[in-house]
């Protein structure tokens, strides 16, 4: 009789995309960053990443899958193999782990896929390590990775202020349905945050939570119409400075009867915001037999958190 090797023990993650409701973007400081007032809103589209043990001093492994997965980077810059350097290192192990990514977010498309790993990691190494961090503690991590990866931890609604990792959670109630139309070529954040200081200069008005006031109260009555009037994202006009085909993808949701129809962050990505799932599917439909997106994408929101599996 052979016996079978027992399967490394391994914790399974998964962690939501976003989208910003809203997006109100400050005057840069002098760090080079951006003071944000932002509505976070996890979507259903999420990212599975799986820890498993390796063997002592093996280091960090990362393999992923996907449509897009050749535009994920496989080396020490990937966002998730950062994040177990990360966490290994605030608790003085060493990192060994293979992390396998399941990309169900779209690349470099403003809908934070890469910061969802990010929280997905810290959560499964966390587990698989034993190292009993807090969700507070991660969540300090999880902004040295990035402004967006807290958000990925959190998961629901939340405004977002600060470098957008400061976040207090919102109240949001039932379930929007939502379209977006990625592009194959993504757009770099911080060329869209330097298109805006080159539009606005550092004449940009400082940000206020009170102007999302109607959002929030949309978003509190579960009013999806009234959120559709309500979305605002002050980076839209660079992210179409850079790539102007985006205003006929704006546009053909708009005549579709969106409730409402944006830029993702900081693009390319375009978010409508749609009366019913029915809806959501009719306008990606709409969007591809125009030619006017790569790939669609429907879902709902909100979603919950980076949570084992
Ligand atoms: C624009 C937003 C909106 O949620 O997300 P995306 O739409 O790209 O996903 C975020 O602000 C992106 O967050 P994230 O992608 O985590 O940014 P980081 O890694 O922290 O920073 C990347 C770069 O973006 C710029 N940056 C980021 C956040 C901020 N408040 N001000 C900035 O100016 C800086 O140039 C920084 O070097
Ligand atoms: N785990 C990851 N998943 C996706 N992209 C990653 C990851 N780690 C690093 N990157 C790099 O970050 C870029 C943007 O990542 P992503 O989070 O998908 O988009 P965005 O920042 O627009 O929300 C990618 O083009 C890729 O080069």
């Amino acid at each position: 009789m052979t016996l079978a090797a027992a399967p490394s023990p391994s914790v399974r993650v998964r962690a939501p995309g976003k989208v910003n409701l809203s997006l109100r973007v400050g005057p840069v400081e002098e760090d080079g960053y951006h003071p944000l007032v932002t509505v976070f809103q996890a979507v259903a589209l999420a990212e599975e990443v799986t820890a498993t043990e390796v063997a002592d001093g093996a280091g960090i492994s990362v393999t992923v899958e996907g449509p897009q997965a050749d535009r994920v980077p496989l080396d020490a810059t990937n966002l998730a193999w950062r994040a177990a350097e990360l966490l290994a290192e605030h608790v003085g192990i060493s990192p060994d782990v293979a992390l396998h990514l399941a990309k169900g977010v779209p690349v470099a498309g403003g809908m934070a896929g890469g910061s969802a790993d990010a929280a997905a990691t810290l959560v499964a190494c966390d587990a698989l390590w034993g190292t009993g961090l807090s969700r507070g503690e991660l969540s300090t991590l999880a902004a040295v990775l990035g402004s967006d990866v807290p958000f990925a931890l959190l998961g629901h609604t939340a405004v977002g202020t600060g470098r957008g990792h400061l976040l207090t959670p919102a109240m949001s109630r039932g379930e929007f349905h939502w379209a977006f139309a990625t592009r194959d070529e993504g757009l770099s954040t911080p060329a869209v945050y330097r298109r805006f200081d080159e539009l606005c200069g550092p004449t940009a008005p400082p940000v206020d939570l009170v102007d999302d006031n109607p959002l929030m109260q949309a978003l509190r009555a579960g009013d999806p119409s009234a959120l559709g009037a309500a979305l605002h994202n002050d980076l839209e006009p660079a992210a179409l400075d850079l790539r102007p085909e985006l205003e006929r993808t704006l546009e053909i949701a708009r005549n579709g009867g969106a409730l409402g129809a944006m830029v993702s962050g900081s693009g390319p990505t375009v978010a409508a915001l749609a009366r019913s799932r029915q809806h959501a599917l009719a306008i990606a439909a709409t969007w591809t037999a125009e030619d006017a997106a790569d790939s669609v994408w429907c879902t709902t929101a909100p979603a919950a958190g980076a949570r084992v599996l």
